[in-house]
This record gives structure tokens, C-alpha cells and sequence, in this order.
């Protein structure tokens, strides 16, 4: 029987993300047996080019013809180099890139082949995560929660605690370390907070050609306009119980509620809705978290950091003060959700998804014909 198979052996994972914000996969190596985490590896980060980005933007909330075939290749051809320099893997974990997600209604799409990427690498692939979850009444995201109750057992952690991940949308996962499965009762709640960067890298594109608020020097200059806060407040997603997600767009008319304000005000006030979506996500969970680590590409935007160390109850930082790579954290989970796929574990549950039982989600695809594993 293949390492991959065999239960308990610690396996070497490559896992990558290509995240709503469009900046690259990012593909990272993880140590694990699908439970624990035992170490972490090489990472890498693989920019698109301008061009790329517009071909797979021009395919963001479609389903399907010339516009997704398109993303879906470039998609393919990106991760096959990113991930080409890695050496000997036993599995590969690829989440491709999401251009459309509406659970209840088409369903999720998330782009790139895995069957072709385990021919091109030569290595089996768990990819397409999301749809099985989806089929069984569940969200669909986030999916990183369970690799989330891993970093908290990993770390060493007591007392619950939330990652939150600031992404173009933002997630948030309350995990209660001392419950050992993350499926159980009580271990894991996880939902979509609200937007995080997407709004204000969609402001900034437009108003002054950037690709975001580097270091949220923009929005420092500013003023956050209540009136604003106050309607996108009022938005009844934030109320909804959890579980809940969001595609990266469904937000995109708040951006129509600072029209009328100036470049800093604007981007001070969208800011201030990233932070105030994960305030309202507070009630939410179970118990107060005793702290908040931020991942993802907000925690290096000062004042937003600010906004939610000023908000919220807990202290806030960023995974990195307790030895997590922020910017590895998502390829991280798609590896660790591979090797649990490969083996059958389940990859979510009826506090991450919604979905109706535990669902081990994604496809297995070998290169073939006959591969060797390690
Ligand atoms: N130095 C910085 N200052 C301000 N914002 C930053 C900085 N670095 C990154 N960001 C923000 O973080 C975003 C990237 O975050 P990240 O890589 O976590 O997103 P993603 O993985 O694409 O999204 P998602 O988790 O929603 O799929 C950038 O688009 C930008 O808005
Ligand atoms: C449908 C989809 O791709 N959702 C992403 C997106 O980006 C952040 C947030 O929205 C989260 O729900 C999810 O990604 C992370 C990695 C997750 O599944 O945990």
C-alpha cells in the first residue's frame, strides 16, 4: 500500500491557493498524517502577470464557456510552474481558483484540472474540495477550519481562540483546542465575515490605478463617514446565523456607499467595514475567543489592525507572533485537506459548511499510467 494510503504515516504535502484576490498562487509544503501537523516545509509565491489576471478577472462570476476555459488554463499553466520546483511529493493538494460561488442556487466553481496537473507533475492531486460539501447541502466554504484546529493543537493552545483570515473576503474560524477532532460537537465554528480587501482594492484600483492600500496609508489620511458604516451595517447578512460565505463580489455595491467621499475618506471607511464585519462575526461564537490570529494579506494593513485591536474585546495579531506563516496559512490547509481527502477523513462538517454530515470533499486524480509513490 502507497504512503499516501497507509493510515497514520506522515506524509509530505504540497498544497496551493490562487485566493479572490488574484495576486498568485501561493503553494507551500506541510508535514502531516492528516491529524496532526508535524512540520512545515518550503513555500513558494508565483505572481500573475498583469495579463493573467485579466484572463482569469474576465471569467469571475461565470460558470461556464470561452471566459472560464480560458481563466481555467492559465489557472493550469501558473500552478504547474509554481509547483514544479518542489522535489518529491506524496500528494498535492489544488484549490484552484474560485470564479463563482452561489451555493444555494449554480453551485461553486472553482477553475483548474487536477487530472491534468497530476499528469503534468507526475504526483497525485485532491482538487475540486468544495463541490461535494456543496451537494450535501453545505456551504462549501470555508474549508479551512479544520487545518485551523490543527495550527491550535499545533501551538499548543489552551483556551479558544479564532483565526481570522483577511483575504478579499474575510473568514473567521473559533476553534476550542481541547476538543481532539475537529467534527466533533462544540470543537470549530466557521464562517465568512464579510468583505475584507477586495472593496478597498476595487477602490483604489479605480480612483488611483493600485492594486491596494499598501499599508493603509490611504485610508490613514481619512475619516470613516458613519452614515456609510452605519447602512452597510444594516446589510442582513451580518446577522445570519452561521455558517454563511460570500462570493468575492457580493458586496461590491458598498463601494457605491462611499462614491461621494474623497480618496482617503473612501478607502477609511471600507477599511472600517472590513473591521466591523468581524466585530458583528463576534457574536457568533460560542464563547469570546481569548485571542484573535489574523492570516492573510490584512494583518500587514496597519490600520485595519488597528480598527480591530480597537473593536474587539481580545487581543488581535497576526499568526506570525505565534510562529505561522500568514501567507502560507491557506496552501498550507489545501495540502492538510488533501492528505485527510486521500485517507477519507472529513474535511468539513455541519459548523463549517452547513453541510448536512461530515463530508470528506475533493476528487483524487493519479497520474497515469502507473505512477510510483514514495
Ligand atoms: N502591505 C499591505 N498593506 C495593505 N494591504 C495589503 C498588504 N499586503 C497585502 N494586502 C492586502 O491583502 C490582499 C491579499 O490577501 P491574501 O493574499 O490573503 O488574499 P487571497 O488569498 O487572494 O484572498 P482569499 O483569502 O479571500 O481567497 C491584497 O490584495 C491586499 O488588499
Ligand atoms: C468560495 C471560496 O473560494 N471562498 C474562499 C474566499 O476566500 C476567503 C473566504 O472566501 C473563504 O470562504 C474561502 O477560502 C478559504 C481559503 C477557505 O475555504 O477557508
Amino acid at each position: 500500500m502507497s504512503k499516501l494510503k497507509t493510515k497514520d504515516a506522515v506524509v509530505r504535502a504540497l498544497g496551493a491557493m490562487s485566493g479572490t484576490s488574484l495576486d498568485g498562487v501561493d503553494a507551500a509544503v506541510l508535514e502531516t498524517d492528516g491529524h496532526d501537523i508535524v512540520g512545515f516545509g518550503p513555500s513558494e509565491y508565483r505572481m500573475y502577470s498583469a495579463q493573467e489576471r485579466a484572463t482569469i478577472a474576465a471569467g469571475f462570476g461565470q460558470w461556464a464557456g470561452s471566459d472560464v476555459d480560458a481563466a481555467s488554463s492559465v489557472v493550469d499553466a501558473a500552478h504547474a510552474q509554481a509547483l514544479q520546483g518542489f522535489g518529491a511529493v506524496d500528494v498535492i493538494g489544488f484549490h484552484g481558483q474560485t470564479l463563482a460561488h452561489a451555493p444555494r442556487l449554480q453551485g461553486t466553481l472553482q477553475v483548474g484540472d487536477g487530472a491534468a496537473l497530476a499528469q503534468a507533475l507526475n504526483a497525485p492531486v485532491v482538487w475540486d474540495f468544495r463541490s461535494a460539501d456543496v451537494q450535501m447541502g453545505g456551504e462549501g466554504a470555508p474549508l479551512a477550519p479544520f487545518f485551523h484546529h490543527a495550527c491550535a493543537r499545533y501551538i499548543k493552545e489552551k483556551a479558544p481562540l479564532a483565526f481570522l483570515n483577511l483575504g478579499g473576503v474575510g473568514n473567521i474560524t473559533w476553534v476550542d483546542p481541547r476538543i481532539p477532532q475537529p467534527q466533533t460537537d462544540g470543537a470549530v465554528l466557521a464562517f465568512d465575515t464579510g468583505p475584507a480587501n477586495a472593496p478597498i482594492n476595487d477602490l483604489v484600483q479605480a480612483r488611483c490605478g493600485l492594486a491596494f492600500d499598501d499599508g493603509g496609508r490611504i485610508a490613514a489620511k481619512g475619516t470613516v463617514e458613519q452614515g456609510a458604516l452605519e447602512l452597510f451595517l444594516a446589510e442582513p447578512y451580518f446577522t445570519r446565523m452561521p455558517p454563511k460565505s460570500l462570493d468575492r463580489n457580493d458586496f461590491s455595491e458598498m463601494i457605491g456607499l462611499v462614491s461621494e467621499l474623497d480618496d482617503a475618506d473612501a478607502a477609511a471607511t471600507l477599511t472600517a467595514m472590513c473591521a466591523a464585519g468581524v466585530m458583528e462575526a463576534m457574536q457568533h461564537c460560542p464563547s469570546p475567543p481569548s485571542r484573535v490570529l489574523v492570516t492573510g494579506g490584512g494583518r500587514h494593513n496597519p490600520v485595519l489592525m488597528q480598527m480591530l485591536s480597537v473593536s474587539l474585546d481580545c487581543p488581535v495579531a497576526a499568526v506570525e507572533t505565534v510562529g505561522l506563516d500568514g501567507d502560507m496559512l491557506e496552501a498550507q490547509a489545501f495540502a492538510y485537506l488533501a492528505v485527510r481527502v486521500a485517507r477519507g477523513l472529513p474535511t468539513s462538517c455541519s459548523s463549517t459548511t452547513g453541510v448536512r454530515a461530515a463530508v470528506s470533499g475533493g476528487t483524487l486524480s493519479y497520474p497515469s499510467p502507473a505512477h510510483s509513490l514514495s
